[in-house]
């Protein structure tokens, strides 16, 4: 699997942690974030990996701001993709059952460390059921493609 990585001054220190992490897991991943913790704007970093997930040069995306909830909103902007702003390890779980969540983002000032492994080894090892949710996905990419 491929995974692109992006994250904000906010979102720093962790996307270091999950790239590590994402490295020992065996994924391979590319970290197109800010490089320092100085002051920037989580749109520039989270609208270019969540393109790169909707090209299908990426498998999957996580993006990580203070919050998350910039990053969210910054790639659910782009077409074909449903980023998943998650903080525990079920929703990781249910997101990719459910909804077939081809980024994740997190919130770097939310949750600490241990939690954002948990939630992205979950998270990266889920696997979509189909059946009634590939139905109502389905109806999203007809809105958005109309
Ligand atoms: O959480 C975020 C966006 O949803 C950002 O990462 C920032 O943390 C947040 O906007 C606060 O910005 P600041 O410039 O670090 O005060």
């Amino acid at each position: 699997m491929k995974v692109v990585l992006a994250s904000d001054h906010g979102g720093f220190e962790l996307a270091k942690e999950i790239e590590a992490f994402l490295g020992e897991l065996g994924v391979e991943v590319n970290n197109i974030g800010c490089d320092s913790k100085e002051s920037c704007d989580y749109s520039d970093y989270g609208i270019p990996a969540a393109e790169k997930v909707a090209a299908g040069e990426y498998d999957r995306g996580i993006v990580i701001c203070g919050t998350g909830i910039g990053m969210s909103i910054s790639a659910n902007k782009v077409k074909g993709i449903r980023c998943a702003l998650t903080h525990d390890v079920y929703t990781a779980r249910v997101t990719r059952e459910h909804n077939d969540s081809n980024v994740l983002a997190l919130g770097a000032r939310v949750i600490g460390v241990d939690l954002a492994k948990e939630i992205v080894k979950t998270w990266i090892g889920g696997e979509f059921e189909g059946g009634r949710h590939e139905r109502r996905i389905n109806k999203i990419h007809d809105y958005e493609t109309k």
